[in-house]
């Protein structure tokens, strides 16, 4: 959430006229005080040729939407964003009147109730619906898009497509790389990055979709080739209320309106109610095994690697795949799966994915931030789990590979679902064998009554493991201890410079993210970058023993 506003658009698009994007669209003209249509002839002569939402991003040729926004109205905005070239303003009737009252007429101003959910498909009709030139894969879920995503683009370069890329971490149109805001933009920037892609000759693109962008008409106006589902649990139940209107908001994916098909990964009782809300096709995908009646199966699953895993992925139809994929941990096999799938039921040839595979070294991506290792004595990874699901399938990923123990360093991020708090520690005591607790993403909160909120998760758990506080250890297990360390960056540096050369730390939470925002203000945080020099600092001292 703390990279710049900025967006990519095409170098060129169609001029259109006002009055018929005001025909198109049933828009009235006016303002807040003059009734519709006041002024019929206001429209004549002025074109628009882009769309943004936002002043800060604003240009030449812009049709500005302004919207009403939880915090402010975008209309206050209108101002900024006409000195920068905008030529018409799209609104609702209380933003018309916020631009009278300012003596806002330098432009026309359009007027319609609900301008959220008209934006995408303005913005698609705008740039002459470039999403229909792509093949379009969305991924939802609460864990796994990002690395999902990745996968797919993976298979479809190995296939030889020019693939784009929308999601948490970056936006890629061909060369051009642009980091990440949101994880699905905004419905105008969405729109005028599928343009970017047109002209770039991209042909096809592997996007998250957020719940958040679901509900927000984010991807409103144009229909995705296929839909993927990863799974659900705990998360954003502070936008959303509580798991069913979570739930809600993905299964919108799994509708004509934004999907021609779907896969759906089956493992969890989300995925099979997924099946049944779903009014599209939907392929059904079993990872877990007890996969009798589903359309995807994974078996065959062999440990490979240092962390890896070799899978058969098979139809109902007798056509089978095996591949491996590096990325450690069961789930990412079900991501690999996916992505598979999804690629298959888009059209892709079996054996031409199976060719493809073999050059291309399986169904593996670089996915930064997600289990990167980023030192190997002791083994650090850097990890995006920051919930608890994540967390806990993180830590139990790592285990099988740790000879020695298991650190895990995290938070809990403030302004959020604040419920998961508690069951993060916990389950950061169940998986690891020294846990530090320490900050995320404090946003607006006290980042010391977060850590509060996590370290009692953590300690009531490991009062139920061990019948203790504190520093514990039985017979048998190994023994377990729950610090408390801040600012993070200590704690990274204190837990790789006490781990031992066979132990793993897990540094989770944040994963690719640069900067941590603390009380308003953003401060430069890299986990990797503080974790290699660490790494660096523990060689020195280890050197200087040596000496
Ligand atoms: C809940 C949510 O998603 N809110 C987003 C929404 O806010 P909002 O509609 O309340 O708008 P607002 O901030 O009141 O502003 C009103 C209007 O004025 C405009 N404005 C505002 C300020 C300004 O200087 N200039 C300007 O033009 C805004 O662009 C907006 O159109 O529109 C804003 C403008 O784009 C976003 O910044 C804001 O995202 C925020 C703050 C956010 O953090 N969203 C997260 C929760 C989110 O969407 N996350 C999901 C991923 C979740 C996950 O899976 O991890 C995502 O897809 O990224
Ligand atoms: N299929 C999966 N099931 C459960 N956990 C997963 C899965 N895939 C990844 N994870 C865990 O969740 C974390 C986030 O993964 P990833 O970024 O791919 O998901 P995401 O859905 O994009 O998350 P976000 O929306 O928060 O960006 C990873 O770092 C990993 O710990």
């Amino acid at each position: 959430m703390t990279s710049p506003i900025d967006r990519l658009r095409p170098t060129t698009s169609a001029h259109h006229s006002a009055q018929d994007l005001a025909t198109t669209f049933e828009l009235t003209v006016g303002t807040g005080r003059t009734a519709p249509d006041a002024d019929p002839g206001a429209l004549a002569g002025v074109e628009i040729w882009s769309v943004a939402s936002d002043n800060r991003v604003a240009a030449d040729g812009d049709l500005f939407v302004a919207l009403p926004g939880a915090s402010t109205h975008g209309a206050s905005f209108a101002s900024g964003a006409i000195d920068r070239g905008a030529r018409a303003v799209l609104t609702d009737p209380h933003g018309a009147l916020l631009l009278d009252e300012a003596g806002e007429h330098r432009v026309p101003v359009l007027v319609t109730d609900d301008p959220r959910n008209l934006l995408g498909r303005v913005a698609a009709w705008v740039y002459g619906a470039p999403a229909e030139h792509l093949t379009t894969f969305a991924v939802t879920g609460t864990n796994g898009k990002t690395t999902t995503t990745y996968l797919i683009d993976h298979v479809l370069r190995a296939l030889g497509w020019k693939g784009g890329l929308i999601g948490t971490v970056e936006m890629r149109s061909g060369d051009r790389v642009l980091p990440s805001r949101l994880t699905t933009p905004e419905a105008a920037d969405l729109q005028a990055l599928l343009a970017t892609m047109r002209e770039d000759g991209v042909s096809t693109l592997a996007m998250e979709v957020s719940s958040h962008a679901l509900a927000m008409h984010r991807v409103d106006g144009f229909v995705f080739d296929v839909a993927g589902f990863t799974n659900l649990s705990q998360d954003h139940l502070d936008f959303h209320g509580d798991l069913q209107e979570y739930f809600d908001a993905k299964a919108a994916l799994f509708t004509p309106e934004h999907a021609r098909r779907g896969v759906v990964v089956v493992d969890d009782a989300w995925g099979r109610r997924m099946t049944e809300a779903a009014t599209i096709p939907v392929a059904t995908l079993s990872v877990a095994g007890g996969g009798a009646g589903t359309d995807w199966t994974v078996v065959d699953v062999v440990a490979e690697g240092s962390a890896g895993s070799a899978f058969t992925l098979r139809h109902r139809d007798g056509r089978e795949l095996r591949t491996t994929t590096a990325l450690p941990g069961g789930f990412n096999v079900a991501n690999a799966a996916l992505a598979l799938a999804m690629v298959l039921e888009a059209g892709a040839d079996l054996r031409d994915v199976r060719a493809a595979l073999e050059s291309a070294g399986g169904v593996s991506a670089a996915v930064p931030g997600r289990m990167e290792v980023v030192g190997t004595s002791p083994r650090v990874v850097v990890d995006f789990a920051h919930n608890t699901d994540a967390l806990s399938l993180a830590l139990a990923a790592l285990r099988p590979t740790t000879t020695g123990r298991l650190h895990v360093v995290f938070g809990a991020t403030g302004d959020r679902d604040k419920g998961k708090r508690p069951r993060m520690g916990a389950v950061a005591v169940e998986g690891a064998d020294v846990v530090v607790v320490t900050d995320d993403d404090p946003h607006g909160e006290d980042p010391a009554a977060i850590r509060a909120e996590v370290l009692a998760g953590a300690l009531a758990a490991l009062e139920a493991v061990h019948g203790a506080t504190g520093t514990a250890g039985t017979a048998g297990t190994p023994a377990r201890t729950v610090t408390e360390v801040a600012p993070r960056a200590a704690a990274i540096r204190d837990t790789i410079r006490e781990a031992g050369p066979q132990d793993t730390v897990l540094i989770a939470g944040r994963g690719h993210e640069v900067w941590q925002e603390i009380a308003g203000v953003d401060h430069a945080l890299d986990d990797r970058v503080e974790a290699r020099a660490a790494l660096a600092e523990r060689d020195e001292t280890t050197k200087e023993h040596g000496a």
